[in-house]
């Protein structure tokens, strides 16, 4: 049996259009200097990088109405392995601005419900990957209606199935999740503070409050920090790292290129950090949410610290 396909889903996936302009001016009509449409959402853009990179992998995800049929033809058309569930929702648009300095305003739609019959079809879906799988990742937003804890409730189920559990959400649903002992998780700085409740201002308070995770349930807590790099907390101890990126293009899937690469190179220690460092910061170099390939990863540039200065301020 292959146990090699890391399987991804999405429950909230969407058409990411991004939009290059001059400036953003509030309230004033803007001419763009370039536009994208990719496939998205956060377990979409985990298999994509994987793909990119020749890694087995399985994209589920929902799929409803015309735009639904577009995300899928995209998914088709750069051949990803795809497991798509018919729904009744339309699948949403997520639009990103970005400026040439990098800036990025993101318009996230909130997506449609999914019925109870959807969310068991999904599931079926994914356990019919479970022969081959090896991990099964969910990430981005819960739809609305959808139980915070269904991300919860799938970690428990794919466990007790003997397949290893990641975990990319945030909020409610993301604090239900540590509950069911997820193998990883990976929040930003944002969500990783918004978990805790209180502020992440320094290396030191990540590594805090990455154990506070740990003893609530998670196992392993990669924290992505932008450009402040990301934070591995494990068993085995703390490993931080950064790999700096001089002009950022577009950091939009920046969070699903780190996954995927740490994913990659096998989930543990500084040699994963490293890889998923080098994914992390190949795609800020590139246009919208576009993955990594090969030719596009530098591990030159990254750097790894296993004694980190737990006093150091993130940047702001
Ligand atoms: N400005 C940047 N310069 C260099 N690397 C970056 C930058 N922004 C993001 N990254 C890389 O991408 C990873 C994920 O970025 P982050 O913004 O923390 O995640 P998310 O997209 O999930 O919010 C970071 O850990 C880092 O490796
Ligand atoms: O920038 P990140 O966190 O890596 O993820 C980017 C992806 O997440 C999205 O912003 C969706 O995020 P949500 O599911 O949290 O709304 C997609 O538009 C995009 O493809």
């Amino acid at each position: 049996m292959n146990q090699h396909v890391i399987v991804t889903l999405t429950l909230n996936p969407s058409l990411d259009r991004t939009i290059e302009v001059d400036r953003l001016v509030h309230g004033t009509v803007i001419r763009a200097t370039s536009a994208r449409l990719d496939p998205g959402g956060k377990g979409v853009n985990v298999s994509r990088a994987l793909l990119a990179n020749d890694v087995p992998t399985v994209a589920v995800v929902t799929a409803g109405g015309a735009d639904g049929d577009q995300l899928v033809h995209l998914l088709e058309a750069d051949g990803i392995p795809l497991g798509a569930v018919r729904v009744a929702g339309r699948t949403r648009s997520n639009i990103t601005v970005v400026e040439p300095d990098g800036v990025v305003t993101k318009l996230n739609e909130p997506g449609e419900p999914l019925s109870r019959e959807e969310l068991d079809a999904v599931a079926d879906r994914v356990l019919a990957e479970m022969g081959s799988a090896s991990w099964v990742v969910t990430c981005g937003s819960v739809p609305p209606g959808v139980p915070t804890g269904i991300y919860a409730r799938m970690c428990e189920f794919f466990t007790a199935a003997g397949v290893r559990v990641a975990v990319d959400t945030s909020g409610p649903a993301l604090l239900a999740a540590v509950e069911a002992r997820p193998f990883l998780i990976k929040p930003n700085r944002e969500e990783l503070a918004e978990a805790v409740g209180r502020p992440v201002d320094s290396v030191g308070d990540v590594v805090e409050a990455a154990e506070e995770l740990r003893d609530r349930g998670a196992g392993t807590v990669l924290a992505s920090l932008g450009a402040d790099g990301a934070v591995l907390v494990e068993e085995e101890g703390v490993t931080i790292g950064e790999a700096p990126v001089a002009v950022p293009r577009s950091t939009v899937g920046a969070g699903d290129a780190l996954l995927a690469g740490f994913l990659a190179a096998g989930a543990r220690g500084a040699p994963a950090l490293a890889e998923g460092l080098a994914w992390g910061a190949a795609a800020v170099g590139l246009p919208a949410s576009r993955m990594p390939r090969p030719e596009d990863i530098r591990r030159d540039i990254v750097r790894i610290h296993t004694r980190p200065d737990l006093g150091r301020s993130l940047i702001a």
